[in-house]
């Protein structure tokens, strides 16, 4: 008898086209590419820039946003810790599927605990996984507050708000960091210059 968590008798279908060739097919290597940091920090923002300069170079990617995701597959999980990590998990495993069928997944997520992040890179065969911290400070993101969250959460009407009354663990070991030069963030385009650099050296977006 095969177990796969509570559930019994099942076993794994093979797919007659694999991995290799879907990405052969694409002229691209799958991988998740995954954005996390502060409400704010630009996350989103960098997603969308990336996304677009992946397409204007002829590469497919696709976004996972946790902002989007919260209207369907995740709208469940709120924000409880034990909410975040199952949100995580999940959008982890979207996540893997979307890398294997060979494109290039951009997961932008406040991700703010280390252990679900490692999970999601664990999940990940080959070391497919660029995790890239969006380190911008609190202040700025909380002056940005594009969406009036941190004032609400300031006032107590949001309660376990990120970076306010919950931690936010930074990645010990992530591949690629954003940082303000001179107390300037980088333009979108420029933030997304960076990760298609590491995508390039690392053959992601070449003929496989
Ligand atoms: N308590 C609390 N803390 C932080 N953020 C909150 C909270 N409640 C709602 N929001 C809004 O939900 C968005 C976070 O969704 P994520 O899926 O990225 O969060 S997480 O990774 O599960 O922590 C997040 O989106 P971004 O602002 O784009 O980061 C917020 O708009
Ligand atoms: N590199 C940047 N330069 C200038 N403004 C930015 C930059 N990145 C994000 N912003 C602005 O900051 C706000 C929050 O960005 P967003 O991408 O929504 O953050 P997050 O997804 O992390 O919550 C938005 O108004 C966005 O236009």
């Amino acid at each position: 008898m095969s177990t796969v968590g509570n559930s019994t008798n099942i076993f794994w279908q093979e797919s007659p086209v694999g991995k290799l060739e879907r990405q052969k097919l694409l002229k691209q290597k799958g991988c998740v590419v995954w954005i996390t940091g502060l409400s704010g920090s630009g996350k989103s923002t960098l997603a969308c820039s990336l996304s677009r300069e992946l397409y204007t170079r002829g590469k497919l990617s696709y976004v996972l946003d946790g902002d989007n995701l919260r209207h369907g597959l995740t709208r469940i999980l709120v924000s409880k810790a034990e909410d975040r990590t199952e949100n995580i998990r999940r959008v982890g495993e979207v996540a893997k599927l979307f890398a294997d069928a060979g494109l290039i997944c951009i997961a932008s997520l406040i991700s703010p605990y280390r252990k679900d992040r490692d999970a999601c890179r664990a999940m990940l065969p080959d070391a497919n996984f660029v995790e890239v911290f969006m380190n911008m400070p609190l202040e700025l993101c909380e002056e940005r507050d594009s969406k009036d969250l941190y004032k609400l959460a300031r006032a107590g009407k949001i309660k376990g708000f990120t970076g306010i009354d919950d931690t936010y663990e930074p990645p010990f070991n992530c591949e690629i960091e954003i940082n303000q030069k001179d107390g300037i963030c980088p333009t979108p385009g420029a933030m997304a210059g960076e990760v298609v650099s590491y995508l390039e050296e690392k053959g992601y977006l070449q003929d496989q």
